[in-house]
């Protein structure tokens, strides 16, 4: 894998937001971030930006915290929902950190006010990141609880008016079960926001599924893991599955 892709590669979309998932930041370990996986992540995104696409990036926090997790264990469900959003600022320092390694400009802005420590969240401000090259990394997800950072990937994704939702996950598309746990599941290429709606595909939560749908804004899910899938994908090549309105 080059971190020079060829530099007349025609990107398919102006401007994507990218879903990465926490739980991917793990590696092989079990818990926190692999600094390896972010270099391998920077090195990818680094390969869009040199070939002029937009980049923003929401990621989410199942490497540290989950709240239903946390309530489960006990604890009150809005604290262990913000202990999830705090996570999630951290990956996205940690990202920004591997980024600015590779000379990728990128800030990150918070849906919670974090003064000295990152930006807050400025729909404007950040399409004027955007605008001018800098990869912006919307951290904290929605701001508030009871929400996903999917949602919060796509709400971000609408309002900056990307041109794709790209959910980067473990696994390589949506399936008509969990692939995890069914060894005989089937994967779509292609298929309606109604669909997801009505198996409940659980590879994204339905609340961003019904936003994404209002909103007719393209979901893409492919395999993180799989380098070179990522400019391959935005180049317009086959990668993952597609969900649209059919
Ligand atoms: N029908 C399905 N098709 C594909 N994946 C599915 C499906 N149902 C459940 N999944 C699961 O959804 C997971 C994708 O979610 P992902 O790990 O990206 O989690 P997340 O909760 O969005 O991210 P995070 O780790 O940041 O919390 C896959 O690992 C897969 O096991
Ligand atoms: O808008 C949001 C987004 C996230 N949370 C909490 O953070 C964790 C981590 O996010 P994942 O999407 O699961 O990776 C999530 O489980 C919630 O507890 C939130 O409250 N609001």
């Amino acid at each position: 894998m080059s971190a020079n892709p060829d530099r007349n590669a025609k990107s398919k979309y102006k401007r994507i937001l990218l879903k990465l998932s926490g739980e991917a930041l793990m590696g092989d370990g079990d818990f926190g971030i692999d600094p390896k996986v972010l270099d391998r992540m920077a090195l990818e995104i680094g390969q869009l930006v040199g070939i002029g696409v937009q980049v923003g990036i929401v990621i989410g926090g199942g490497n540290l915290f989950r709240g239903a997790a946390l309530h489960a264990a006990g604890m009150e469900r809005v604290t262990g929902d913000h202990m999830g959003m705090l996570a999630t600022v951290m990956n996205a320092l940690a990202m920004r950190d591997a980024l600015e390694r590779s000379n990728i400009r990128s800030r990150v802005m918070s849906a919670i006010p974090m003064s000295g420590v990152v930006e807050h969240y400025d729909r404007r401000t950040a399409i004027r990141y955007l605008t001018s090259g800098d990869v912006v990394i919307f951290s904290a997800g929605t701001g508030n609880p009871f929400f996903t950072t999917d949602s919060a990937a796509c709400l971000r994704g609408i309002e900056i008016d990307a041109d794709v939702i790209i959910k980067a996950t473990k696994v390589d598309g949506v399936y008509d079960k969990d692939p995890v746990k069914f060894s005989e599941a089937v994967k779509y290429d292609r298929l309606g926001y109604d669909e997801v709606l009505d198996q409940k595909l659980g590879v994204m939560d339905l609340t961003a599924i019904c936003l994404v749908r209002d909103h007719d804004m393209p979901v893409r899910v492919f395999d993180m893991t799989k380098p070179g899938a990522l400019l391959n994908l935005v180049v317009g090549g086959k990668e993952g599955t597609l969900i649209d309105r059919g």
